[in-house]
């Protein structure tokens, strides 16, 4: 697990100082996704930096699994630095080498031997999905594919921390459902606890069991995502659930509108989209308070090849109702789709199915 303690960052000196980080508290435990999020000049990338101590934190401390990070000397810090994996926007892959070079760099930098790297490197590259790209050079895979090496690379070293610093920005949404969809398994399968630093809302959604808001260089809020997103007060909530259904579906997608009241799993757009084998994209959700229960509601957009029998038959299992018939996407019909779901979406309250809604659990 990581934990930071009253971290704190001070550019420059009195009277021109410049507070980026103001005594940070938080804490990722073991098998965890923390999300930070935060608008431009929040302070997200120094934050980054200070955890892997590559900027050294003016106060506070840095604990790995009950290590302080900050009280080490320069050569044990190297060597604590190594349980940090990074992941960072740009995959800072070397252009020269292949993936399979790539990945093997951190263990020829401390001089494992040819066999062990080469057995690592595959069950590295195996791990992320791409055992048969090993021979490829970075111009040779697509920005996925490259961030899933710098991923393999970031796992060389048996790391027990995963830090992402906005490594799926500027990623297509495929890509970054891959992404999501492999930091977790990562998560659940290793045990690892992940820090995802982001200014995608969205992704939050998708990746978070936490989350923290940072702003001016302070955490203003945090919480279990679920929770935020079923604070009505919450102003982290509000802004993680996008009020208007919006986005609008890719042409050969059939859109689906769904409800669901109370305990569906927090991740459930993953679970679909593993049960589905299929990619599921979220093109709105929001959940609010009524009469105590959380009701959710979401406009899905998946493609028309999978069969609706079992598509339909998937949400019921993950306890979510469709609400209405699923609406076959040209683009426009799509859109006309969303905005009708978001029109249903706001008379929810008034709705004759609210019981049928509430009881829709499997
Ligand atoms: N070396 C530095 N000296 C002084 N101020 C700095 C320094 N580095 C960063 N800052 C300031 O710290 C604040 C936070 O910057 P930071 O890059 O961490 O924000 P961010 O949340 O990552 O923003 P973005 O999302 O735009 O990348 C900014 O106001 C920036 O000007």
């Amino acid at each position: 697990m990581i934990r930071l303690d009253q971290l704190s960052k001070v550019y420059g000196t009195a009277p021109d100082a410049v507070t980026v980080l103001d005594r940070l508290d938080l804490a990722v435990d073991t098998g965890r996704v923390f999300a930070v999020v935060g608008p431009s000049g929040a302070g997200k990338s120094t934050l980054a930096q200070c955890v892997t101590l590559l900027e050294k934190p003016t106060s506070g401390r840095v604990v790995v699994n009950g290590d302080d990070l900050t009280a080490l000397g320069a050569q044990d810090l190297r060597v604590a630095r190594r349980r940090i994996g990074t992941i960072f926007q740009q995959d800072g892959l070397f252009s020269r080498r292949t993936a399979a070079d790539n990945v093997a760099l951190p263990l020829q930098y401390l001089g494992v031997t040819k066999a062990e790297t080469r057995a690592r490197v595959a069950e590295l590259l195996d791990r992320v999905g791409l055992a048969d790209k090993a021979k490829h050079y970075p111009h040779q895979l697509s920005g996925g594919q490259r961030q899933r090496v710098g991923i393999a690379r970031a796992l060389a070293l048996r790391p027990s921390v995963l830090l992402s610093d906005e490594a799926t920005s500027g990623l297509d949404p495929d890509s970054t459902a891959s992404i999501v969809r492999l930091l977790r398994e990562l998560r659940d399968d290793l045990g690892l606890s992940i820090l995802f630093i982001t200014h995608e809302m969205d992704t939050v959604l998708q990746v978070a069991d936490s989350v923290a808001r940072l702003d001016h260089g302070r955490i203003v809020e945090q919480g279990e995502l679920t929770a935020l997103l079923r604070d009505p007060d919450s102003a982290l909530g509000a802004q993680l659930r996008p009020e208007r259904l919006a986005l609008p579906a890719t042409a050969g997608d059939r859109v689906w509108s769904v409800a669901y009241a109370g305990d569906v799993p927090g991740d459930w757009v993953l679970r679909l989209a593993t049960r589905l084998d299929a990619p599921v994209a979220l093109l709105g959700a929001s959940v609010e308070q009524i009469d105590g229960a959380a009701i959710g509601r979401a406009t899905l957009g998946i493609p028309q090849t999978v069969d609706e029998a079992g598509v339909d038959a998937a949400l019921r299992e993950l306890g979510l109702a469709v609400r209405g018939a699923a609406i076959p996407a040209s683009a426009a019909a799509a859109s006309a789709a969303a905005d009708d779901a978001a029109a249903a979406a706001s008379d929810i309250r008034d709705s004759d199915d609210l019981p049928e809604l509430i009881g829709a659990r499997p």
